[in-house]
């Protein structure tokens, strides 16, 4: 069991590690870093990668096209047994793997936060985290860039959305949170439902990712008349699925919501379309695959979102080893 010096009720420290030296990982360290309540080093702020690394420095570009350099803490696992909290920032298909490496050293009452897209990783962590060990989402609209190892550019503003998705915290250890995030986020909404944004992110995700990925197309076509019968259906097998996990969605909102999330992305290349570019692994088991998997759970045909789940397996069959 991991056990830590018991936090005093006027402590106002916060001692983050950031899991993942990506895009998001170096995005929220730099934020939580260099945020202006930080400046005298008050929270400590870490970044545990997955290789052990040596660096002391990593390079941020800010959107206004200014480049510099900024010092790196790298963590060990003091860092993670005394951290408050554990920002997760790695890919889907990463994040068990992740939580199984770090959960024997972390702390009973830490607070540990998932940014990841899609959905269904939670029922693959074994072992779970303690009840005492509060999970929560973070849904994130701003945009990240890796350009190369330890080098992130930061590519779009957007709002967040926190909210737990297992166990408790104390109103104390909320505020807290809050506060040393919203300074550094900025734009950081408190959900009391989060499971019901983390839907609607899954919704936007499942129709435009896999359309522009397989049709290499930006964000905006996705509302173009060919692609407008297979979003009605994307969608109508969401909302029923949904439904079968306690969770109430509406088809003409959902439609709405990707309608407006393609027009004000319109010139963006998706992440499904920029990792098929890449040749990378793509999120798709955790978009439309778990739309696949909760059907057969619940025997509920899910013909499209299966479709295109296996669609884009196929294109990353024909590069991945
Ligand atoms: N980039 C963006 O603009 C946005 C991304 N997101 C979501 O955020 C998540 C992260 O995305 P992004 O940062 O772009 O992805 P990246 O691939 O850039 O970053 C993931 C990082 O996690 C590292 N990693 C993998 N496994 C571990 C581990 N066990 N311990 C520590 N580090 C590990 C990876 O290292 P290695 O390379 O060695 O595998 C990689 O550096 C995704 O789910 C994405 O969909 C959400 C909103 C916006
Ligand atoms: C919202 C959207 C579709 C923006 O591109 C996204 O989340 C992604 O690309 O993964």
């Amino acid at each position: 069991m991991a056990l830590r010096p018991l936090l005093s009720a006027k402590r106002h420290k916060m001692n983050t590690v950031i899991v993942g030296q990506g895009a998001i990982g170096l995005l929220c360290y730099h934020r939580l870093s260099q945020a202006e309540n930080n400046k005298q080093g008050d929270d400590l702020v870490s970044l545990w990668p997955s290789t052990p690394a040596t660096r002391i420095d990593y390079s941020f570009n800010e959107m206004n096209g200014v480049t510099k350099r900024f010092p790196l803490t790298i963590a060990d696992k003091p860092s993670l047994t005394c951290a408050d909290v554990i920002i997760v920032c790695v890919k889907s298909y990463q994040a068990t793997d992740a939580l199984k490496t770090i959960h024997q050293f972390i702390a009973d009452d830490a607070i540990i936060i998932l940014t990841h897209n899609g959905l269904g990783t939670l029922e693959e962590i074994n072992p779970p985290l303690k009840p005492s060990q509060c999970l929560l989402a973070l849904l994130l609209t701003q945009g990240a860039k890796k350009i190369a190892p330890y080098h992130v550019e930061h590519t779009g503003m957007g709002h967040s959305d926190l909210g737990i998705i297992s166990g408790k915290l104390s109103a104390i250890k909320q505020k807290q949170l809050l506060a040393c995030l919203n300074k550094s986020l900025k734009q950081l909404n408190w959900q009391e439902n989060i499971q019901q944004a983390q839907w609607k992110k899954l919704a936007i995700n499942c129709v435009i990712n896999p359309i522009s990925a397989l049709n290499n197309t930006e964000n905006g076509q996705i509302n173009q008349k060919p692609y407008q019968e297979m979003t009605k259906d994307i969608i109508s097998e969401i909302v029923a699925v949904a439904a079968k996990e306690g969770v109430t969605l509406k088809v003409s909102l959902l439609r709405q919501l990707v309608y407006n999330v393609a027009e004000s992305t319109a010139k963006n290349t998706s992440s499904m379309r920029a990792d098929v570019l890449n040749q990378r692994r793509t999120e798709i088991d955790y978009i439309n695959g778990y739309i696949h998997r909760l059907g057969e759970k619940h025997q509920l045909t899910t013909t499209i979102n299966t479709q295109l789940w296996l669609a884009v397996k196929a294109l990353e069959n024909k590069y991945l080893p």
